[in-house]
């Protein structure tokens, strides 16, 4: 699906297809849906992007707050969204041996205790190693930072979800 094809989407059918390019947020698709015509992906990532930078703390925490832990109780009870699912077995989450999902619970809630929001990388760019190595890391970072990287991390989601739906060719394609 181009660009083109995007524009001509009715809203309806814009937020059926890019509702969940940010976590459980169909309020974001919908909001800059009034900005198309987008000259391009690039350009359609950037009103994302522009409204989420614009939102009050709170706002950015409820985004945040929308993220499923990573192998948390959703993955565990199959609660996840599709794009969930996918980022998280991509990432080595759903086959880990028990001894490293209890690491992973106990690292989240120390995270989510400290911040108030929980652990969010892209999961995709990195394997289920690093990330943890990565939670332990920005464990030691300030409130203020963490939350504004946490929210570069579900922009680079965003990338990729929107990457994924727009130069997918449709299967039956030729
Ligand atoms: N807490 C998280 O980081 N969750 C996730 N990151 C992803 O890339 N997919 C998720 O579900």
């Amino acid at each position: 699906m181009d660009i083109n094809a995007v524009n001509a989407l009715s809203f309806e059918d814009f937020l059926e297809i890019f509702g969940n390019v940010i976590e459980k947020c169909p309020i974001i698709p919908a909001a800059i849906w009034i900005h198309r015509p987008f000259k391009s992906l690039a350009d359609l990532e950037a009103h994302i992007s522009d409204f989420i930078d614009s939102l009050p703390e709170a706002g950015k925490e409820g985004i945040l707050r929308c993220h499923p832990d990573l192998a948390g109780r959703e993955l565990q009870s199959g609660a996840l969204t599709r794009d969930s699912q996918e980022e998280q077995h991509a990432a080595g989450f759903t086959d880990l041996r028990p001894e490293e999902v209890s690491h992973m619970r106990s690292l989240n809630s120390e995270y989510k205790q400290r911040f108030g929001f929980p652990f969010v990388i892209c999961a995709r760019l990195s394997g289920q190693r690093d990330i943890t190595r990565e939670l332990q890391r920005r464990l030691g970072e300030g409130r203020e930072a963490e939350r504004e990287h946490a929210i570069g991390e579900v922009k680079k989601i965003c990338a990729l979800r929107l990457r994924n739906l727009v130069l997918s060719d449709p299967p039956n394609k030729l």
